[in-house]
C-alpha cells in the first residue's frame, strides 16, 4: 500500500515541528526516517498511524486519507508494545482477535508466528520473563500476524543490545521480504536504516525538511558495513557526526545519533 505525504506541515501549539514534508513511500517500499532528536521523526509516523494529523497538507495510504487507525497501518514501538498481564502467545493472538478470529483459530497462528521467530516453548511466559530481545521477537510476531499493509517501525530495537538487534535486524529483514509491506522505519541507528531500508530520508533539525534522500535499493543487504562505506559518510556528514572516522572500521555503536 502506498503512502503519499503531500505537502505536509505539522505544528503543536506555537511548536513547529514539520514545515514542509512531500514523500511517495512506494508499495512495498521500505524507507528510513533519521534525523537529530525530536525533530519529529515519530510525529511523521504517529501521522501515517493515524494518531495524529497534520496541520496543513494531506497524507493518504492507498489513495485514501488517513482519518483514523486501521489494522492495515500497524505501529510497532520500541518498549512496552506487549501486554504485561498477557502471555507471549495471547499477546501475539490478540492482534487477531482484534480482527475477529475466534480464540482457538488466533492461538493456534500465534503459536505458528512464535515459532517463526523462534520463540517455541514461551508461548505461556509473560512479558517479564524473557529478554528484551524476546520481547521484540513476540512484538515482531504480533505485527506480522495480522499482516499489516503499511509497518510503521518506532526505534523497534532501540532498547537492544548491539549484538541482539542485528540478530533481530535480520529477522526482521527476512519477515520483510516474505510479508512485503510497505514499511517506514524510524531509527537512531544509521547502520540499521541502511541495512535495512531502500531509501533513508536524512532530517534536519526541527522545524523538521529532507535534507537528502539516499538510495540504497541498488546495494545488497549485509551486515557488512563496508558495502555501505560511502552512503554511510554521507548519512554521518549530513548528521553532523564527525566524519573523521574510518567508516570502514568503525565499530557498530559508533552509528548511533
Ligand atoms: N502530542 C504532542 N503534543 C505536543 N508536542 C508534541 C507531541 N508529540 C510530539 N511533540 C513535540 O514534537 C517534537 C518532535 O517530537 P518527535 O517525537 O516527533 O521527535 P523525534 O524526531 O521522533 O524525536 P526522537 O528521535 O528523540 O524520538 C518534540 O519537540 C515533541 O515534544
Amino acid at each position: 500500500m502506498e503512502l503519499h505525504f503531500e505537502h505536509v506541515a505539522k505544528t503543536f501549539g506555537s511548536l513547529e515541528v514539520i514545515s514542509e514534508f512531500e514523500n511517495r513511500i512506494e508499495d512495498g517500499e521500505i524507507v528510513a526516517l533519521v534525523g537529530p532528536s525530536g525533530c519529529g521523526k515519530s510525529t511523521l509516523l504517529h501521522m501515517a498511524a493515524g494518531l495524529e494529523f497534520p496541520s496543513r497538507g494531506t497524507l493518504s495510504a492507498g489513495g485514501e486519507p488517513i482519518t483514523a487507525p486501521s489494522p492495515k497501518r500497524t505501529l510497532v514501538f520500541q518498549e512496552h508494545a506487549l501486554y504485561p498481564w498477557m502471555t507471549l502467545l495471547q499477546n501475539v493472538a490478540l492482534a487477531l482477535e482484534f480482527q475477529g478470529t475466534a480464540r482457538a483459530e488466533a492461538h493456534a497462528e500465534a503459536t505458528k508466528w512464535l515459532e517463526r521467530v523462534q520463540l517455541s516453548g514461551f508461548e505461556q511466559y509473560y512479558p517479564h520473563q524473557v529478554s528484551g530481545g524476546m520481547r521484540q521477537r513476540a512484538a515482531l510476531a504480533r505485527a506480522f500476524i495480522a499482516r499489516p499493509q503499511v509497518l510503521l517501525l518506532d526505534e523497534p530495537f532501540g532498547a537492544l543490545d548491539a549484538l541482539t538487534r542485528m540478530t533481530l535486524q535480520s529477522v526482521l529483514k527476512q519477515l520483510i521480504s516474505e510479508a512485503r509491506p510497505t514499511v517506514l522505519l524510524v531509527t537512531h541507528d544509521v547502520d540499521e536504516a541502511l541495512y535495512l531500508a531502500d531509501r533513508v530520508l536524512v532530517f534536519s533539525q526541527r522545524p523538521a525538511k529532507v535534507l537528502k534522500e539516499v538510495q540504497l535499493g541498488h546495494i545488497p543487504k549485509t551486515h557488512d558495513l563496508a558495502v555501505f562505506a560511502s552512503e554511510r559518510r554521507e548519512v554521518l556528514q549530513l548528521l553532523g557526526i564527525d566524519t573523521g572516522i574510518d567508516t570502514d572500521t568503525a565499530n557498530y555503536e559508533g552509528a548511533n545519533i
